[in-house]
């Protein structure tokens, strides 16, 4: 098992945002995880990743603990995070934010006397390859398209080469094109990295959730099945599919 949560809970202010019972993850493993919105997806992610802290429970990442260590150190032991808001800078070019990512990857101190390898250079071409990218490398990322954009996201959290990658809402304003490519995209990303995305699509649900799918309501764990049995659950249906919010277009 590459990741192991049990009893992990965090309150804000006396709400429970999370109350999570146990959550498995297997090497290479790409789950989803779906529910309403305020089911502690999000909060979920943060701390897996460090940046919210838990206040009871256990996380086993790789056989070492994850709770109580500093993004940055969780980052290092393999975890890398995709947030949905944009973060590229969008008035360097493509490959000067990938080159910018593998600075800021072996910090401030030996970026100060970082040159760019061949080895280096090799990568961001072998990267921005893998995410449909490789003509794009010269382009100012503020052009890029939003679907682009978001590529060059996944891009930047891939040059970690981390062994678990956290992603929130991949195909959130993309267009019909764009979400299909970005569900090929993780799918073959998911033969070399454990993958935990969150996503409101449930055609793209449907696209990428070859394994397990997790339901989360109100911090709690609903369900845990494939997405046949998911979408045919009543309780799923009730609590979440049958909402507003979740974007059944075409579905
Ligand atoms: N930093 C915070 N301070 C206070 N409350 C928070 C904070 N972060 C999350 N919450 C609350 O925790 C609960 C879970 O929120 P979270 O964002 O994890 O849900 P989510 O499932 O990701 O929702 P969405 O689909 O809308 O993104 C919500 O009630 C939210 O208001």
């Amino acid at each position: 098992m590459l990741l192991t949560v049990k009893n992990l809970s965090v309150s804000f202010g006396g709400v429970h945002a999370l109350n999570l019972s146990h959550f498995n993850l297997l090497d290479r493993e790409l789950r989803v995880i779906i529910g309403p919105n305020g089911a502690g997806k999000s909060t979920f992610l943060d701390i897996l990743c460090g940046k919210t802290k838990a206040d009871a429970g256990e996380v086993s990442f790789d056989g070492h603990s994850v709770l109580g260590k500093s993004e940055v150190h969780i980052a290092d032991m393999g975890i890398g995070r995709k947030f949905q808001k944009p973060s590229v800078f969008p008035s360097l070019t493509v490959y000067d934010n990938m080159l910018l990512a593998f600075k800021m990857n072996k910090g401030i101190f030996a970026s100060l006397f970082f040159k760019p390898s061949k080895e280096i250079h090799d990568r961001i071409h072998e990267v921005a390859l893998k995410v449909g990218l490789q003509k794009c490398l010269g382009k100012i990322a503020g052009e890029l398209s939003h679907g682009q954009k978001q590529w060059l996201e996944i891009a930047i959290v891939v040059l970690q080469d981390p062994k678990l990658m956290l992603i929130d809402e991949p195909a959130a304003g993309m267009s019909d094109e764009e979400t299909e490519k970005t569900g090929e995209l993780l799918l073959q990303l998911a033969r070399q990295h454990a993958i935990i995305v969150i996503e409101h699509d449930m055609k793209f649900v449907e696209q990428i959730a070859q394994d397990l799918v997790t339901v989360l309501v109100r911090g709690k764990l609903l369900m845990e099945g494939t997405f046949d049995d998911v979408r045919n659950d009543q309780r799923v249906i009730d609590s979440y599919l049958g909402r507003a919010n979740v974007q059944l277009e075409n579905f």
